[in-house]
Order: C-alpha cells, then structure tokens, then sequence
C-alpha cells in the first residue's frame, strides 16, 4: 500500500463533512460545504444570532492529530486577529474547540473568485482592466503590509471580486514580515517572507488576466514574453513583479510605474 493510497483512506474516514442544518456552538447553522482545501474544511454557515452568513474553516481531523497542524491553524487565526478592519478582509469571530474538533470562524466574504471569472464565466480582461485592478489590489495589499504582514497565497481562487469590490480571503500561510529575508532571499520567491512574495504573486495573478485576451495562433508552445503581445512598461512591470528584473522593493515604486501607465493611456 503506497503512502498516498493510506493517506487517502485516513481522509475518507476521518475527514466527512459536517451535515447541512447541523448547529455548531449553539449558534452557526451549517449551510454548504464551500470547499475542501488540504488541511482544512470551509462551510458557509448561518449565524442565528447576527442573522448573517459566516465562513467556518473546519481543521481536518486528520491534520487535527499534529501540533504542527493545530499550530499552523491557530496562526490563521492570529493572523486574521490582527488584520486591519477593512470590508475587503474577513474579520475573524472566534476560535473553537467541541468533539468535532477546531473551527474558525469568520466573516463570509461575498463575490465570484477570479479562478471562476476567468476559467469557468470566460471573463476576458485587456491590459488597462489588468492594471486597474492591479492597482486595487495594491491598495489592499499595502494595508497588511504596513501592519508587517505578508500573505503568500495571493493567487486567483483567494482574490474575490464583488460589486465593484475586490476582497482577499485565504490567509493560512500569511506570516508576518521577517526583518531578516528582507534581503533577496533564496526561498522560493512564492513563498519569502516580505512584501516581494507578494508581488511575485501580483505578477502571476497579473499574468492570468492577460492571458484571458489571448488567441493562441500556433501550436507551438511560447514564453508568456512571445505569445503575449504588452506595451512595453506593462511588459516591464510584470518583469519585475516576477523579479526577472529587479524587484519592486515598495509599493510606491510599483504604484509609480502604474501612473505612468496611466499618464500614456490618457495622453
Ligand atoms: N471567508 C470566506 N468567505 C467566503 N468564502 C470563503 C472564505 N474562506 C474560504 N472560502 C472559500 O472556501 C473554499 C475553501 O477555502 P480554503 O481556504 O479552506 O481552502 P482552499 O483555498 O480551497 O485550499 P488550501 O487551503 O489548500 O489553499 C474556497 O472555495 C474559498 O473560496
């Protein structure tokens, strides 16, 4: 029996999810199963008593028997504590114990993921559309930034759009910014502990949106460089964003490229 076959199995008996309708904490009545992700469950669930829906993020219980799982899962949790107050963020309502386990519990956040706008509703964005909401993002970014937190996971299922509004979800492998990789680290740039891993990910998120424009013409498999067609300083920016080319150190550096951009669009 290989590994992964025996971890499989401990999953699909230990990790079934809760039934609709169940009430947890006297309180939140589970609605849906919003997704399993790898070490945790996430129902949306109604709160009796603000009358308003809630993420619940269940700690699988077969993560549940390791502390470093109940470790990682309580650092969630700190870290959605100490996220500035903005309706782009979940605010965090509690942490949980009962027989079923570890649950966190927090705002649930409305809107359609940007996986699901661009691969399942075949939203297309241009290059002025990428950078605006680039810059939004920035925006939301810099918040936590300036509270020395970094998210890591800034990829399309965790960026939601709503109403005009962005929201950013999924803050399980946020850190807090470490003073001592605030030198070029040799992590991988996905997962360094400043605000540059951040960007790494702005730029594969950028990417994404880019590629929703295009019309391949050849079979022939091509660099993002070759097959996507930019203007030079958006061709740039995501250079730089992917530290091909030296990274942005601020915010402010990037944000100085996007006026640019947006001085020659109006000119
Ligand atoms: N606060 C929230 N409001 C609304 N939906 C949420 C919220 N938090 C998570 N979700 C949704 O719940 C689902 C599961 O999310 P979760 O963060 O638990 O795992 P994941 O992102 O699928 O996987 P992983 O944790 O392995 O990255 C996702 O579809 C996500 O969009």
């Amino acid at each position: 029996m290989t590994v992964a076959f025996f971890k499989s199995l401990l999953r699909s008996f230990y990790d079934v999810t809760l039934p609709r309708q169940q009430l947890l904490f006297n309180r939140y009545r589970v609605h849906s199963v919003l997704g399993m992700g790898s070490y945790g469950i996430t129902y949306k669930a109604y709160d009796c008593s603000t009358q308003n829906y809630v993420a619940i993020k269940h700690l699988r219980k077969s993560k549940a028997c390791r502390a470093v799982h109940r470790k990682a899962f309580h650092q969630e949790y700190e870290t959605l504590r100490s996220l500035p107050q903005s309706p782009s963020f979940p605010s965090v309502h509690g942490e949980y114990y009962c027989d079923d386990g570890y649950f966190l519990i927090m705002d649930f956040m409305e809107g359609t993921t940007f996986e699901d706008l661009v691969f399942r509703d075949g939203m297309i964005y241009s290059e002025e559309d990428t950078v605006k909401l680039l810059n939004k993002l920035l925006s939301l970014t810099d918040l936590f930034h300036n509270e020395g937190i970094v998210h890591r996971d800034l990829r399309l299922p965790n960026i939601l759009y709503h109403n005009h509004r962005l929201s950013i979800i999924d803050f399980g492998l946020a850190t807090s910014v470490s003073k001592a990789s605030t030198k070029f680290s040799k992590k991988h740039p996905m997962r360094t502990q400043d605000i540059t891993s951040d960007f790494y990910n702005l730029g594969h998120f950028s990417l994404f949106l880019l590629y929703s424009n295009y019309e391949p013409t050849s079979q022939l498999e091509r660099s993002w460089e070759e097959e996507l067609t930019l203007t030079p300083l958006v061709h740039q920016m995501i250079r730089r964003l992917l530290q091909i080319d030296a990274p942005y150190r601020t915010s402010q550096e990037l944000r100085n490229d996007i006026a640019r951009y947006d001085s020659k669009k109006t000119t």
